[in-house]
């Protein structure tokens, strides 16, 4: 666990009773009220994202919502000491009520890949869950600010923002693909290689998520590491298909689950911190942008009282991944055009 997130489940747990928590970046005032909505949440994701949901100290209210089974990891949950309260939702004439007051939606809803299956091919079924979902959102949560966890990514995020367009209330400030696991694989695998504390390094990861669309910036990577392009590619290689490692290894049981739930805590983390003013709240999403000639693209963003406050550029590129920038576009691009165009044609 990042030791900062760390610190905050141990304060989480110590305190347990009280809303008055001090930590680093707040007084010793009050935190505010905040309500966190997980749809998906019985799911490979959803149950251990809500366990750490439950740890966070910073969420009030934990609102799990799927089709099935969430009285139980509600109730599984809901027996943790720590401040919020937990209530557990299950069905479609629930969902309003899951959403209500929520101030981050984070969305693991949907299915996941097996062997031989490339994220796009999870589309036909998991685009129409988002279309529902986020339909619902624009009606009970207009405000909320959006995690969007389910595949793929690179077309569920326009998808989600056609959505909102759609019913008037799109704010791309409020609008983030998750790609946080992309990053923390990217430390991972630098950290491993390079025999450096895993916990001091950093690696910038932009473009999308998904195979070449995947670009982690190895040459911004800090501390500096001695690499030759060869370890570099391989790295690259590695982090891109790092979710279809994980696919292969569980061989037909699902994709990605506990380092997903690990990662998007930490981005829902950022988020309410963020909505909470704690200054330089800074990581890896994918959301509108024009920091290249694309709708939508990943890249450091910094997070505030509103959602996006500052998207950051790339930063200066290796030859390399100037050269890879340029061959993830077209792939990118079409992802984002049959997001768009699944919108809006049904
Ligand atoms: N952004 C990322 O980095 C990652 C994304 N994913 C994606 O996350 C998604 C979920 O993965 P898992 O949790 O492993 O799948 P899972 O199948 O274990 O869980 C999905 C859950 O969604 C629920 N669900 C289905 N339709 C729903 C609806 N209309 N409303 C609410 N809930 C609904 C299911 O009942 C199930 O509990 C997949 O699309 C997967 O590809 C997975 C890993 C990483
Ligand atoms: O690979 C998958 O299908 C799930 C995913 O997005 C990841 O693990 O990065």
């Amino acid at each position: 666990m990042r030791p900062s997130m760390f610190r905050s489940v141990k304060s989480a747990v110590a305190r347990s009773s009280s809303a008055h928590v001090a930590r680093r970046g707040y007084s010793s005032e009050s935190v505010p009220e905040r309500k966190v909505a997980v749809l998906g949440a019985a799911g490979g994701i959803g149950q251990p994202l809500a366990l750490l949901m439950k740890l966070n100290p910073l969420v009030s209210r934990l609102s799990l919502y799927d089709i099935a089974g969430t009285p139980g990891v509600a109730a599984d949950v809901s027996h943790i000491n720590t401040r919020s309260e937990v209530a557990g939702y299950m069905g479609d004439d629930q969902l309003g009520k899951a959403l209500e007051g929520s101030d981050v939606v984070i969305i693991p809803a949907g299915v996941p890949r097996k062997p031989g299956m490339t994220r796009d091919d999870l589309f036909n079924i998991n685009a129409g869950i988002v279309k529902s979902l986020c339909a619902a959102i624009a009606k009970y949560c207009p405000n909320a600010i959006v995690n969007m966890i389910s595949n793929p990514v690179n077309s569920t995020v326009p998808i989600a923002a056609e959505v909102f367009k759609k019913a008037g209330i799109y704010d791309e400030k409020r609008l983030f693909g998750v790609t946080t696991l992309d990053v923390v694989r990217a430390k991972t695998f630098y950290a491993g290689k390079a025999n450096l504390n895993v916990a001091e390094v950093n690696v910038p990861v932009v473009g999308g998520h998904a195979g070449i669309t995947i670009l982690p910036l190895f040459s911004q990577a800090t501390p500096k590491a001695n690499f030759s392009d060869e370890d570099i590619k391989a790295l690259t290689k590695r982090t891109q298909e790092g979710g279809t490692e994980v696919v292969e290894a569980k061989a037909g049981k699902g994709s990605a689950t506990l380092s997903m739930a690990y990662a998007g805590a930490i981005f829902a983390d950022a988020c309410l911190k963020g909505l909470n003013g704690v200054p330089d709240v800074v990581e890896c999403s994918y959301v509108q942008s024009s920091v290249t000639d694309l709708p939508f693209f990943a890249s450091k963003v910094r997070l505030g009282k509103n959602g996006v406050e500052e998207i950051l550029g790339l930063g200066p590129l290796s030859d390399f991944e100037k050269e890879s920038l340029e061959t993830l576009k077209p792939e990118l691009l079409s992802s984002i055009e049959k997001g768009i165009k699944f919108a809006n044609q049904s």
